[in-house]
């Protein structure tokens, strides 16, 4: 338990709450084309960014614990790092550092699992996103292990791979299948055979999170395990036979099972082998993994059969539930969270988004914790978002996370109150930036309801975000900056995160004098936990990472 946090005398208080609404995905464009945050009519965001104190925070690559400034950011490491006020180095890296230094590999997880499939003469299984992206995962960790485990003496290699068009673009799947399908063809020989067995978008099969659509579990439990579904001959046939019939991008393509000589599935599950599902991130890990461990007490689907395997994740994706029980590399220890700070002062939290994003502002923020440090002190509300694409509704659930928001400003019950806008991250995936524009500009009329309650009650908004996205809705030429055109003319839609900076702004309507107006420059969004302890009227634990506020 930490200690409390200690008054600070020269903040003269507020009467109402503190509250950080986070507008997942919305940065600051780099260009003004394809901007769709520029694009679009905000009104209220405009009037307050402009006549406030705000700033612009760094939300990508190390300011957020990822290997390099190459790497964008994204929801995880963003809200750990604000929720937890220090940047930790984060499962990207973690994992790196884990095949550099062979840690890995002479782990007891790696060890069990290779000596469960040779001693089974049975198969490895690699289960996970195919891409660079390294959100979720990184292909190069996976070819790392698939040459250990050739090394290690395992004779049967099977990987289930998941298109991502979502952290790369969003047709670029051929672009890692096709040199991954070479590499594994190098690797075989007379001892060693691997190959991809089955696959699909990540967004219809296997990576589905925060309990929104155990549909999307099923039909990869399905696609991978029982190795039911349509059949191809290679991976590259799948995916470019598909992506005709369906007309999907990448990250909705159906899913696909290879077939062996014989025309039966070529790597389904069995009872005895061993199966690593090889992304880092936990969100879009935990419900696979509960399908794959969990015993009788699974009720989300028919499993039809449960092979007995050993099973490893990549990481443990619940620190609290402890999901799976077994994994390669240990996740970053996350401690000392704003939220338990705040419990053990006694302070009480409200915290509340829609379903896609209710676990950023709880399990994420709270550095990978499900559970709540007090039930008495925290109320967590989820919105159930609706199960369609995004850009046919891209108002989403925001004018109800407002309706919610405005009774618990109005209550008086909660000095901290936090939110997620799932907009301008959800949408602008979709890739389609009209829907974006749609996206931002009903956020900002429900932005204008809660700066109204803010000023009623007395309290203090910070607007800021976890990273880019909707800011960034065009491919650009990295050497120029051009829009990149499709073969019809039109701009090629870029559906992944931006490197971009994001805002900050302080909407403080009875502001006492108590802090400089002008806000530190050149800080990363580690740096909001303490503005929000300071806010409150406390100091911010000494390792935290400086205030975007300073105090008179
Ligand atoms: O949808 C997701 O899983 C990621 C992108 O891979 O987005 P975010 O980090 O915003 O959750
Ligand atoms: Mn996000
Ligand atoms: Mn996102």
């Amino acid at each position: 338990m930490v200690d409390s946090l200690k008054k600070n005398p020269s903040f003269k208080g507020r009467k109402g709450p503190v509250v950080l609404c986070i507008m997942d995905g919305v940065g600051f464009g780099k260009y003004e084309e394809g901007d769709a945050v520029l694009g679009a009519k905000t009104p209220v965001l405009d009037d307050i960014t402009k006549n406030n104190p705000s700033v612009r925070l760094k939300a990508h690559g190390k300011a957020v614990g990822l290997p390099s400034d190459d790497d964008m950011g994204n929801s995880e490491v963003g809200h750990n790092a604000m929720g937890c006020g220090r940047v930790f180095s984060q499962g990207a890296k973690l994992v790196q550092n884990s095949i550099d230094t062979g840690a890995m590999f002479t782990g007891g997880t790696w060890k069990k699992l290779v000596a469960n499939a040779i001693s089974n003469k049975a198969a490895l299984h690699f289960i996970g996103l195919l891409s660079d992206g390294n959100v979720h995962s990184h292909i190069n960790h996976l070819k790392s292990m698939i040459e250990q485990a050739k090394k290690d003496g395992v004779s049967m290699v099977r990987v289930h791979a998941l298109l991502d068009g979502r952290d790369v673009g969003e047709t670029s799947a051929l672009d890692y299948f096709d040199p991954f399908e070479a590499f594994l063809n190098d690797l075989n020989d007379d001892s060693f055979d691997a190959a991809i067995a089955s696959g699909g978008g990540r967004m219809k099969i296997t990576m589905d999170r925060y309990n929104a659509d155990w549909s999307m579990v099923e039909l990869g439990w399905k696609t991978h395990v029982l190795g039911e579904g349509e059949l191809f001959t290679s991976a590259h046939e799948a995916i470019v036979d598909l992506r005709e019939r369906s007309g999907a991008i990448d990250q909705d393509l159906p899913p696909f099972v290879i077939a062996d000589n014989e025309g039966n599935p070529l790597g389904p599950v069995s009872d005895g082998d061993s199966v690593i599902f090889f992304n880092f991130r936990g969100d879009r890990s935990i419900e696979i993994s509960k399908a794959f461990t969990e015993g009788e007490s699974f009720h989300e689907f028919d499993r039809v059969k449960v092979p007995a395997v050993e099973y490893a994740g990549m990481m443990e994706y619940d620190g609290d539930l402890h999901i799976p029980a077994q994994y390669l590399v240990n996740p970053p220890e996350i401690s000392r969270t704003m939220s338990e700070y705040l419990v053990a002062t006694g302070i009480k939290q409200y915290s509340i988004s829609e379903t896609q994003k209710f676990g950023h502002v709880t399990y994420f923020f709270n550095g990978n914790k499900t559970g709540k440090f007090s039930e008495e002190l925290e109320t967590y509300v989820e919105i159930p978002s609706d199960n369609v694409p995004f850009e046919n509704k891209p108002a989403m659930k925001c004018k109800e996370i407002t309706d919610n928001l405005l009774e618990a400003i109005s209550s008086g019950n909660y000095p901290f109150i936090k939110l997620n806008f799932p907009n301008g991250d959800m949408v602008g995936h979709t890739g389609v930036y009209s829907a974006v524009v749609e996206s931002m500009e009903a956020m900002d009329r429900q932005i204008g309801r809660i700066r109204e309650a803010v000023e009623k009650a007395g309290g203090i908004l910070i607007l800021t975000a976890d990273h880019g996205n909707a800011d960034d809705m065009y491919e650009h030429d990295k050497k120029t900056g051009a829009v990149i055109h499709n073969a019809k003319g039109t701009p090629k839609a870029k559906t992944s995160h931006s490197l971009n900076p994001v805002p900050c702004v302080i909407y403080d309507p009875d502001y006492a004098g108590d802090y400089d107006k002008e806000l530190v420059e050149g800080l990363g969004i580690s740096s909001l936990a303490a503005t929000c302890i300071n806010l409150l009227g406390y100091v911010a634990p000494d390792d935290y990472d400086k205030s975007i506020i300073t105090l008179k």
